[in-house]
C-alpha cells in the first residue's frame, strides 16, 4: 500500500486516483476548484465517464479515496505526488506549462522530505521534468534531492478505466534508476509491459504516440477524399489495409476529423517543439491541415446538396468529440456548428450526454430531446458523433419528417443501402455517391461480419 497524492481531478487525475485506490493504495486527490471538490465529497462526478461513478463511490466508502483543496493537508507524508494538470495550448501552439510550474512551486513550499517522488502524468514538452526538478530546488534548496519522473498517460476518454487498468504499456521516465524502480512497484498489480527510460524520451513517447495516431486519422481522411473522387469505398479500403499486420486496422476510421483535448493540442505542441529546435515538421503541419479541411468538407457536401446554407434548418446528431463522453473540447461537431452559424443556418442538435455542456457554448443552437425532434422539418441532418444509439435510428420515420431527406453521415455509422431504402438521400465519408448496389457473387467481397461490402455502384 502506497500513500499517494494526485493533483488535478480531471479526466486523468480522477481516473488515476480512483484506479490507484482500487488497487489498494491510500489516495488523496487535490484540486483548486472548490466546487468540484465539494461535489466529489458529495459523490458527484464532474464529467461523464463510464464506470467512474461506481469506482469512486466504492473507494470513498472503503476509506481509500479522499478529496481536498488544501495542498498542505493533501501532500503531508506522501510516497508519490502525481501531477495530472492541464497543459493547454498557448497562442503560438506551444504547450503552456504555467499551471504545472505553479503547482510544483507550491509543492516545494509544502513538502518536508526529499523522499517523495513527483510524477508527471500531464502531457508536457520534452525537458519539462528536468525543468520542474530545477524549480523545486530553486524554491526550496533543502529539496534538491527530490526526483521528478515522467509517467505519460495513454488513457482514452470513454474507456478510461479499462485503459488505465489494462494498458498496452506503462512508460516510466527517470534520471535515477532507484526512483524508476519505486514507481514501477506502484504499477506492480497491473499486467503490462513496463518501459523504463530517461525523462526526455518518456515525454517524447507521449507526443510521438499521439501524433502518429493523428497522422493515421488524417491519412485515412485524405484517402477517403480520394475514394470519393474516384468512386472507391474507403471502409473496404481501410479494412483491406488493416489486414496487413504492419499497418493494423486501428485508427483508420475516416470521419469529420479528430478532436478532443489531446490530439489537436499535442500535434500542435510537437510541431512547435520541433520548430523551435530547428526541425521542419512538415508532416505534422499536413496532419493538422487535413484535419481542419475535414470540418469544411462537411459544409462543401451540404452546399452541394442544398445549393446554399443561409436560412436552412440543419440538424446535428452528436456533439461530443467522440462517443461515451460528454467532453466537447475541440469537438469537430462544435467546430462544424460554428461554421454553419457563420453561414446563417438554423441549427438543431441532439447528443445523449453532451447537451448540458454544449448549450453553454452554443447558445443559438436549439437542443432537442431526441434524434427525431432534430430531424423534424430539417433541410438536412449531419451525423457527427458515432454514438451506438444512432445505429438503430428508425430511418423511415426520419425520412418522413424531414423537409428534405438528406443525411450527411460524417462517421459512416448508417448503412447506406438501408438509408436509401428508407427514402433518404445518403452521403457518407469516402463512400462515393450511393447510386445503386451491385450484387456481388464472390465470397471474397463479403465482410468478415457477414455483411455485403457497400460498393459504390457504377452508372
Ligand atoms: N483527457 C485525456 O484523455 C488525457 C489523456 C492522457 C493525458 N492527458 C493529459 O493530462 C493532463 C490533464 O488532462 P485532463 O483532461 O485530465 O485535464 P482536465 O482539464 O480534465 O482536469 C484538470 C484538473 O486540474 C485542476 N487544476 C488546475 N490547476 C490546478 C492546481 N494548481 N492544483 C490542483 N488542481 C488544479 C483543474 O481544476 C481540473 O479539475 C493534460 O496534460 C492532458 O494533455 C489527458
Ligand atoms: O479511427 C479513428 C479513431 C479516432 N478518431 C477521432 O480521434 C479523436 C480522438 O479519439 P481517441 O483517441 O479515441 O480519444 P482520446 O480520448 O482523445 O485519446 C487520445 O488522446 C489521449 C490524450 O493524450 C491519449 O491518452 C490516448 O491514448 C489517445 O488515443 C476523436 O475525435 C475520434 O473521433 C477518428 O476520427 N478515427
Amino acid at each position: 500500500m502506497h500513500e499517494i497524492a494526485i493533483l488535478g481531478t480531471g479526466y486523468v487525475g480522477l481516473v488515476t486516483g480512483a484506479c490507484f485506490a482500487e488497487l489498494g493504495n491510500s489516495v488523496i486527490c487535490i484540486d483548486i476548484d472548490v466546487e468540484r471538490i465539494d461535489g466529489l465529497r458529495r459523490g458527484e462526478i464532474p464529467f461523464y465517464e463510464p464506470g467512474l461513478e461506481e469506482l469512486v463511490h466504492r473507494n470513498v466508502a472503503s476509506d481509500r479515496l479522499f478529496f481536498t483543496t488544501d495542498y498542505s493537508e493533501g501532500l503531508i507524508n506522501k510516497d508519490f505526488i502525481f501531477l495530472c494538470l492541464p497543459t493547454p495550448p498557448s497562442s503560438n501552439g506551444a504547450a503552456d506549462v504555467t499551471i504545472l510550474r505553479a503547482a510544483v512551486a507550491r509543492i516545494a513550499e509544502v513538502i518536508q522530505s526529499s523522499d517523495v517522488l513527483v510524477v508527471n502524468k500531464s502531457t508536457a514538452p520534452v525537458g519539462t521534468c528536468q525543468s520542474l526538478q530545477r524549480l523545486i530546488s530553486t524554491v526550496n534548496p533543502r529539496l534538491a534531492g527530490v526526483q521528478v519522473l515522467s509517467n505519460p498517460e495513454f488513457l482514452r476518454e470513454g474507456s478510461a478505466i479499462s485503459d488505465f487498468m489494462s494498458p498496452d504499456r506503462i512508460v516510466i521516465g527517470a534520471e535515477d534508476r532507484y526512483a524508476a524502480e519505486r514507481l514501477r512497484q506502484v504499477y506492480e498489480p497491473i499486467d503490462a509491459p513496463v518501459l523504463i527510460t530517461d525523462t526526455k524520451s518518456a515525454e517524447m513517447i507521449k507526443y510521438a504516440s499521439n501524433a502518429f495516431l493523428a497522422t493515421k486519422i488524417s491519412f485515412i481522411n485524405e484517402i477517403a477524399d480520394i475514394c470519393e473522387k474516384v468512386g472507391a469505398d474507403v471502409s473496404v479500403v481501410a479494412e483491406g489495409m488493416g489486414l496487413d499486420k504492419r499497418i493494423g486496422k486501428a485508427f483508420l476510421r475516416p470521419g469529420v476529423g479528430y478532436g478532443g483535448s489531446c490530439f489537436p493540442k499535442d500535434v500542435m505542441a510537437l510541431a512547435h517543439l520541433g520548430a523551435i529546435h530547428g526541425a521542419d515538421p512538415k508532416l505534422l503541419k499536413a496532419v493538422m491541415d487535413v484535419n481542419t479541411h475535414q470540418f469544411r468538407r462537411v459544409l462543401f457536401k451540404l452546399r452541394e446538396q442544398l445549393g446554399y446554407i443561409e436560412g436552412r434548418t440543419i440538424g446535428v446528431w452528436g456533439i461530443s468529440y467522440k462517443p461515451n463522453t460528454d467532453d466537447i473540447r475541440e469537438s469537430p461537431s462544435v467546430e462544424i456548428m460554428r461554421l454553419l452559424e457563420q453561414e446563417g443556418a438554423e441549427i438543431k442538435a441532439y447528443d445523449p450526454v453532451a447537451m448540458p455542456k454544449a448549450s453553454r457554448r452554443l447558445p443559438n443552437v436549439r437542443m432537442c430531446r431526441n434524434v427525431y425532434e432534430v430531424a423534424e422539418g430539417a433541410d438536412a441532418v449531419l451525423l457527427l458523433t458515432e454514438w451506438t444509439e444512432f445505429k438503430s435510428i428508425d430511418l423511415k420515420r426520419v425520412a418522413s419528417i424531414m423537409r428534405t431527406p438528406i443525411i450527411i453521415d460524417g462517421r459512416n455509422v448508417l448503412d447506406p443501402l438501408k438509408a436509401q431504402e428508407a427514402g433518404l438521400h445518403y452521403v457518407g465519408v469516402g463512400r462515393g455517391k450511393v447510386r445503386k448496389y451491385r450484387e456481388v457473387e464472390s465470397d471474397a467481397l463479403i465482410h468478415p461480419d457477414g455483411e455485403w461490402s457497400t460498393l459504390s455502384g457504377e452508372d
